[in-house]
């Protein structure tokens, strides 16, 4: 390489380039993938060894769901989003499906247009998420068949996702999942993939069901005794709880609920990922943070996308569905036992 022969950019390279090969040859080998992409490679290596010197005890993982914890796609079709997995007879209509699947045509392509900012697309996602949730209200969905409706689906965690899950409960690190699909099909999924450990926390669009009208009509109709299983699982959807959360507001959501999880504070060191630019809010909520370091999955729009994804996120992952370059780095960050 021409490079080698400037005298004054000599040491620094090969150092650079040490470090490098003791990462992704040595320690960290699935740096070295075709689909990784980084910006600043050096500043990523000493982020990963920072993170390492302090250990599991200073770390909290972020994460979005749909399309990062979730694969994109499967076999060469999309999988389901938290959203997409109602889309079920047995808790929608056809004319439902028919305007949902026109609202996404309509919207999705917006929430991942590269010519648009984030402030132009935010009122259009509110439109959608909106537009959605009322039509799901209309449907009067069923609690109880939700489990159901996710059995049926073709949700799909990405490769590799129980070993991300086991070991962040092992080491006892906070993952703390960010999303802007629905909160309680989301747990349904990660449930049934029995990765719902005690160290999962989760802020999302949770829905609400009128548990208390069908409680008294149950009350005149059953005559054994009722359980509360029974009365929880009677429940129709009337609502949505709290405040919307969509792609480009997760910086609210970090700020009023994430900031205010115990079992955060004391962790200055993040993991984040996402799939979106709007993911990378998701830590606005972190604070006296020391160390951030952001893998973003580019799943779609490849060509169009990726110098922004390159520009804003620390790794860049491309068409990547598996969980072996978080895998590989948090087993790497956890690996010090002497750490605090
Ligand atoms: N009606 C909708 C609305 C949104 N989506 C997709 O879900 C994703 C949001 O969830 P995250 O876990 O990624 O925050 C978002 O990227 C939308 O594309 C949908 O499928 N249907």
């Amino acid at each position: 390489m021409q490079i080698y022969h400037i005298p004054w950019i000599y040491t620094p390279v090969r150092t650079v380039l040490a470090i490098w090969h003791q990462l992704t040859k040595a320690e960290i080998p699935e740096l070295a993938k075709c689909s990784v992409l980084m910006r600043e490679r050096g500043r990523v290596e000493e982020t990963i060894h920072a993170m390492q010197r302090a250990g599991a005890g200073s770390l909290q993982v972020i994460s979005d769901f749909d399309m990062t914890l979730t694969k994109f796609a499967h076999n060469g079709r999309r999988v389901p989003t938290t959203h997409n997995i109602l889309d079920n007879r047995l808790l929608i209509s056809e004319d439902c499906t028919k305007k949902m699947s026109e609202l996404l045509n309509t919207y999705y392509p917006i929430e991942i247009d590269p010519s648009r900012t984030a402030e132009e697309k935010l009122p259009l996602m509110v439109e959608w998420w909106t537009k959605v949730h009322e039509l799901l209200i209309q449907q009067r969905i069923r609690k109880d068949l939700l489990a159901q409706a996710v059995k049926e689906s073709s949700a799909m965690l990405r490769d590799g996702y129980k070993g991300f899950f086991d070991h962040l409960s092992e080491q006892q690190v906070p993952l703390l999942i960010f999303s802007a699909g629905v909160g309680d099909v989301l747990e349904e999924v990660i449930r049934q993939n029995r990765v719902f450990h005690p160290n999962v926390r989760i802020i999302s669009n949770y829905m609400d069901f009128d548990q208390a009208v069908h409680q008294l009509q149950s009350l005149h109709e059953v005559t054994v005794p009722l359980t509360e299983h029974c009365l929880v699982n009677k429940g129709v959807l009337r609502a949505f709880r709290g405040q919307l959360i969509h792609t480009f507001n997760k910086r609210e959501g970090a700020l009023s609920h994430a900031a205010g999880l115990r079992e955060l504070q004391g962790r200055p060191n993040v993991l984040l990922l996402g799939d979106s630019l709007g993911d990378l809010t998701m830590a606005d909520g972190v604070s006296e943070h020391e160390n951030i370091l952001t893998i973003g999955f580019l799943n779609d729009q490849v060509k169009e996308r990726k110098e922004s994804y390159v520009n804003s996120f620390d790794i860049v992952l491309v068409k990547d569905e598996t969980m072996d370059v978080p895998n590989a780095i948090l087993r790497f960050i956890t690996s010090l036992r002497d750490s605090k």
